[in-house]
């Protein structure tokens, strides 16, 4: 067997890990996994820990309140939780005489790009001292507007700031089946995953339970955007045996999804990983294929549309004219301009709005192609 050496691991644990589908942390379970996350820092290799359960553990300390599902619970689940999740864990890595560190994080932190890199100015530095950082969403405070929304997608995001070289993703199915073995009993593993397109993603659906964010969805969405920026990523149950052991020595478990082999530079990885998009520009067929298949920038030319409110410097989503979301990017005009030089030839542009950025509307140098 091939021995990979992974050197920097960013493992995330679901809710369905964490409880083990029941309506409490199954500190049993957590101990197992504790175990192995603090071999592997024994071994050298460095982990950082995306947990969810903040929720799950307001409910059981509160005692399963019968709260209705609103942000404002949420909130309170999350507020109350947190701390009992942070206890537990600082509690369970003690016994291996590890320290903890943990962020709390929200889109913003992740939208401005001093912020993105002072949060991994902070990741560094506690595994330089051989503490795991442990992440969370900030649930507390962050509203649906500022939220990245589920861990799949924030660990990737985790695995991006602290330039992890694999991602294993824990849940309570095996892997990434050809159907939900919820509702189809005959659904089968698959082993590896070469190309993430709109096929494969029509297999992932929503999470089969109460507690769960995101289902395979959004472990599928975070798998594209870890692997675009280099790294690999895995999806396996947390339940099987040394899981986390087998995973970072490269054995054979759940789901593989290679890194791709030409990693996206660091500001095109913040491009694909960072802002929530603020607009939309449509494209015509011509500037489709320009963009995707050329490695064109986006000339005022191709734009059929343009949707939103943006100032210069904010990222877009190009879309095809069926709303596919084709590449992102980040705007050389504001929204303003934009509708005004949309379907205009590029030397018109001083003519049209009194003053001229260039002829790209997005440049290929600030554009990532999905
Ligand atoms: N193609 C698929 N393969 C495996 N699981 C799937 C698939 N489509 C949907 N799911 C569902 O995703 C669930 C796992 O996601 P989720 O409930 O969000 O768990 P977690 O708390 O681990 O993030 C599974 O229990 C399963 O019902
Ligand atoms: N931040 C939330 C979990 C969000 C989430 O994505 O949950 P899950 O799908 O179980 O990984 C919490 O701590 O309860």
């Amino acid at each position: 067997m091939k021995q990979i050496a992974y050197r920097r691991v960013v493992v995330k644990l679901g809710t369905s890990v964490l409880t083990s589908g029941s309506n409490q942390l199954d500190k049993a379970h957590m101990v197992e996994l504790a175990r192995q996350m603090a071999m592997l820092m024994k071994s050298g290799v460095e982990v950082v820990l995306c947990t969810s359960g903040a929720i799950a553990a307001g409910r059981e300390h509160l005692r399963f309140p019968g709260l209705p599902d609103t942000m404002a619970n949420k909130q309170v689940l999350a507020a109350v939780g947190q701390s009992q999740l942070i206890l537990a864990w600082a509690q369970l890595f003690s016994i291996y005489g590890l320290h903890v560190g943990q962020l709390l994080l929200t889109r913003a932190d992740l939208h401005d790009r001093e912020r993105y890199l002072n949060a991994r100015d902070t990741l560094s530095a506690l595994l330089a001292q051989n503490i795991i950082p442990i992440i969370n969403e900030n649930d507390a405070v962050a509203t649906n507007e500022i939220k990245v929304g589920d861990n799949d997608n924030l660990s990737a995001r985790a695995a991006l700031l602290s330039d992890a070289d694999l991602l294993i993703l824990l849940t309570d199915q095996k892997g990434l089946f050809d159907a939900d073995p919820r509702q189809n009993p005959n659904a089968k593993l698959i082993t590896e995953v070469v190309n993430i397109d709109d096929s494969l993603r029509r297999l992932a659906g929503g999470s089969g339970t109460a507690l769960g964010t995101g289902g395979m969805a959004t472990k599928l969405e975070a798998a594209d955007v870890a692997r675009r920026a280099g790294v690999d990523v895995i999806i396996a149950s947390g339940h099987h045996q040394s899981v986390i052991t087998k995973a970072t020595s490269g054995q054979p478990v759940g789901t593989l999804f290679k890194a791709t082999k030409n990693p996206l530079e660091s500001r095109k990885q913040w491009i694909l990983a960072g802002p929530a998009a603020r607009g939309k520009l449509v494209l015509d067929d011509g500037a489709v294929t320009a963009v995707t298949q050329k490695g064109r920038s986006l000339l005022s030319k191709g734009v059929v549309k343009v949707v939103g409110d943006f100032e210069r410097g904010e990222t877009l989503q190009l879309v095809d004219k069926s709303g596919r979301v084709v590449a992102r990017g980040m705007a050389r005009y504001n929204a303003a301009a934009a509708k005004q030089i949309a379907g205009h030839h590029s030397d018109d542009i001083e003519k049209l709005i009194g003053y001229d950025y260039g002829d790209a509307v997005v440049h290929r140098n600030d554009m990532v192609v999905l």
